[in-house]
């Protein structure tokens, strides 16, 4: 019988190195030797691990990993725009932009504080990203490793001076697949969506599940992309 969460140090079992730019990045680790590894540039997981140490994310290997393009790899954080629908760069500027360690969030709700490790970032605008979208805001993000190996990100986008604004927000997951013949996606039946391959056509979801015989590149309505 195992009796590490116990006496598991969250702090102790978050390691702090820098990533391929010099900028700090946080490895979260759990007792059964899962880890994950989040970047201050983006806020972004740049990679999750399971126990036996097999890599659940996918990075390009055409990725640019110098700021400001955002690495296509892991789990890019798209906001306060999701692809280009509205005045702003592709995906918003959250991903592009330098992240700061949270020292004292705002609790989290019990339900959602399952992490055995774990980090909590914060974004605030600059005056440069005030002058594109003049809204003010706090963007808390929280990275947790749970016992079981789960990874868990939880944001919350806090309006600051009261006046109403709307946003667009993803996190833009790349996964790593052995075999995407086997891959299915369910739920997303009757929802409408944007085929990106077909100029954008409007679709309804008709299928119980999605599969993937075929390149394929479509937005779902609702904001899910594919
Ligand atoms: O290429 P970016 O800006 O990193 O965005 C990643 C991808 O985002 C998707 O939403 C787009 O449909 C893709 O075309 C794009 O490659």
């Amino acid at each position: 019988m195992r009796h590490s969460a116990a006496v598991w140090d969250y702090r102790a079992a978050t390691e702090i190195t820098k990533d391929w730019n010099g900028i700090n990045q946080f490895l979260l680790r759990n007792p059964q030797g899962a880890s994950a590894r989040v970047s201050l540039h983006g806020g972004q997981v740049t990679s999750w691990r399971n126990e036996h140490g097999e890599e659940l994310l996918f990075t390009s290997s055409k990725a640019i990993f110098k700021p400001p393009k955002a690495m296509r790899g892991g789990i890019p954080i798209c906001f306060p725009q999701f692809g280009n629908c509205g005045s702003l760069e592709q995906h918003g500027f959250a991903r592009n932009k330098i992240w700061t360690v949270d020292d004292n969030p705002p609790p989290l709700h019990p339900n959602d504080s399952h992490g055995i490790s774990f980090v909590d970032l914060l974004l605030k605008p600059s005056e440069e990203d005030q002058k594109g979208w003049p809204h003010s805001f706090e963007f808390r993000l929280r990275v947790s490793l749970t016992t079981d190996g789960d990874l868990i990100l939880i944001s919350r986008v806090r309006n600051i001076n009261g006046k109403p604004f709307s946003f667009s927000f993803a996190y833009h997951t790349y996964l790593s697949v052995s075999d995407i013949s086997e891959v299915r996606i369910e739920g997303l039946e009757t929802l409408d969506y944007l085929d990106n391959l077909c100029q954008r056509e409007r679709f309804t979801e008709q299928g119980d599940a999605i599969t993937f015989e075929s390149e394929s590149l479509i937005m779902k309505k609702s904001g899910h992309m594919l």
